[in-house]
């Protein structure tokens, strides 16, 4: 099969850095790292963007990666980067064959700044390019609620692998988000989910483990009819997607239903497995560009599972325009059957405006 091994070392890399996640947020809620600033969430993302990057150029050295994070910040704070050095370290696979296929552990901190500096490729349409978002929704993440490790392959500019860790939702796939967005979740019994995906090979869930990974059990989109019975998924930040402009939508479609906020790319996740119906993301501002890392993976696993996502203007996001989605304004993630009517629906809200 095409990708099975950059698949394979993709779901790993994110199961490892998800076991660092879910230390970090321990850490936090026992008071050994600050829980007043942000330095949970840059410890856990530093943290999971070195371990996946290492995993990554161990496997496949000449792969380039677009990473969230950078380190030169880092490296002026010696006290945060030994912090972080220090939890990275002991971070391994419960499956000594499946560690050692990522390389086994990162042999230094100063190795580990320079994992973190390889985040840097420029992007584009050329050649084989990971999309990075070692932790999305930093503010799910530090609430204890929904956030996403987020790896994708792109190949001259199409995406080919998509894997998302989703600590803190139900394993269930049927289980919409019930326990509202703060819950703290985080690590419990029942929660915790691998999403991934291969062009043309369909999308797959299974249990987010410490160990070894299986081939998954397929995901469809929701097998919807009336759009009218939709549930919708939005982020919970109003900064980051216009909640006036998806209540409108959900008006001119009849949808009832009250919408499911939930950070980060778990709400691709969601309509992927049919949980969700619909993922609305409208720009809040004209000039917020998206970033590639957002979006690559869950684009994929929700296309896969039978779905179809595109921009407000009903163009496919073009991942290889470099870091951003330069051509691309908000998305709209449907059941392929809906999407139409839905996209029109997104389009008589916006022009109306
Ligand atoms: N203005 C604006 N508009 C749109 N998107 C923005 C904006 N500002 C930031 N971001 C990006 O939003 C990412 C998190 O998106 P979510 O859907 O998870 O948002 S939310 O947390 O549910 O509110 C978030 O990703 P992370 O930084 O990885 O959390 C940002 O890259
Ligand atoms: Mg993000
Ligand atoms: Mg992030
Ligand atoms: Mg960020």
């Amino acid at each position: 099969m095409a990708y099975e091994k950059e698949l394979k070392v993709a779901q790993l890399a994110v199961v490892r850095a998800a076991i660092l996640t879910k230390a970090v947020f321990h850490e936090k809620a026992k008071g050994t790292v600050s829980k007043d600033d942000k330095s949970p969430v840059t410890i856990g993302d530093f943290g999971a963007q070195a371990l996946i990057i290492a995993a990554i150029k161990h496997n496949f050295p000449s792969d380039e990666v677009v990473g969230e994070e950078e380190a030169s910040s880092l490296r002026e704070q010696k006290d945060l980067s030994s912090t972080i050095w220090n939890l990275v370290k002991d971070v391994k696979l419960d499956d000594p064959e499946s560690d050692a296929l990522l390389g086994g552990p990162i042999k230094s901190e100063a190795e580990m700044l320079d994992a973190i500096d390889m985040g840097n490729s420029a992007g584009g349409d050329k050649g084989r390019i990971w999309a990075l978002d070692p932790i999305d929704g930093t503010k799910g993440f530090l609430r204890g609620g929904q956030y996403a490790v987020c790896l994708a392959l792109i190949v001259d500019g199409d995406v080919k692998v998509g894997v998302l860790g989703c600590p803190n939702l139900p394993v269930d796939d049927r289980e919409l988000l019930t326990e509202g967005i703060g819950a703290a979740a985080t690590d419990a019994e029942g929660k915790g989910v691998l999403f991934a995906a291969v062009q043309g090979q369909g999308a797959t869930s299974q249990p987010l483990t410490r160990g070894a990974v299986t081939p998954g059990h397929p995901i469809h989109v929701s097998q919807i009819s009336d759009v009218s019975e939709a549930v919708m998924c939005e982020s919970v930040e109003p900064g980051h997607s216009s909640k006036g402009d998806n209540a409108l939508i959900a008006q001119k479609l009849g949808i009832s239903r009250k919408p499911v906020q939930m950070d980060s790319q778990a709400k691709y996740g969601s309509v992927a497995r049919g949980a969700g119906d619909l993922y609305l993301r409208l720009p809040v501002r004209k000039d917020y560009v998206e970033k590639i890392w957002d979006h690559a993976a869950g684009d994929l696993i929700v296309r896969e599972a039978g779905g179809q996502v595109t921009d407000i203007t009903g163009s496919r996001l073009n991942f290889g325009l470099g870091r951003t989605l330069t051509e691309n304004k908000g998305v709209v993630a449907a059941p392929a059957n809906v999407h139409p009517q839905v996209l029109q629906a997104v389009r008589e809200v916006l022009d109306a405006k």
